[in-house]
């Protein structure tokens, strides 16, 4: 799994324990999910469809910097499945996991539609030769 993203834990992040508030978590693996889908299926239009259980494994606390990793697991007619694990970026202790979220690649009218994409495409392959 590439651990992309990284966020600090600022003041407006925390809950009233002083630790990372989960829904801001959940707000930004949900974007970050988004994106790889995104980039994955090459359409601009997906949605999530489902997010299993959540494992809230530690806390994490203002200051601390986080990274957020996502992979493919499936890829199906029109969805894609993907892992997802948060981690402290300097002890590399785990925050938070997430064995399945799966996102639906839509049409203009939101109605489910082929993606046609069957394997993780990496970084060189999403540019033309000439453009790196
Ligand atoms: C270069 C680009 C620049 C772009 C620049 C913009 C960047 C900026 C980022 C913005 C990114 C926005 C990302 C928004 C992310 C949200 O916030 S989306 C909002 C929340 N989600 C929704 O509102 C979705 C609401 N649900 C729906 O509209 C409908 O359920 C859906 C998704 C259209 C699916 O309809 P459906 O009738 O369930 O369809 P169905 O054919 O039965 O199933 C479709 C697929 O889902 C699977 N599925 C269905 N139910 C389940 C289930 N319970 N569990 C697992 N899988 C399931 C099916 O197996 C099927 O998969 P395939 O076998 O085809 O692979």
């Amino acid at each position: 799994m590439n651990f992309h993203t990284r966020k600090w834990v600022k003041p407006e992040d925390l809950n009233p324990n002083g630790t990372l508030f989960g829904g801001s978590l959940l707000r930004w693996i949900d974007e970050e999910a988004a994106i790889y889908a995104i980039v994955q299926l090459g359409n601009p239009r997906v949605v999530t469809k489902y997010i299993s259980e959540i494992n809230f494994v530690s806390s994490a606390k203002q200051g601390d910097i986080i990274e957020m990793g996502i992979t493919a697991t499936d890829f199906g007619h029109t969805s894609l499945t993907m892992r997802c694990e948060v981690r402290n970026k300097i002890t590399r202790k785990s925050i938070l996991t997430i064995d399945k979220m799966v996102f639906v690649n839509v049409d203009e009218d939101g109605n489910p539609a082929p993606h046609g994409k069957t394997h993780i495409k990496y970084i060189e392959e999403q540019f033309e030769k000439e453009d790196l």
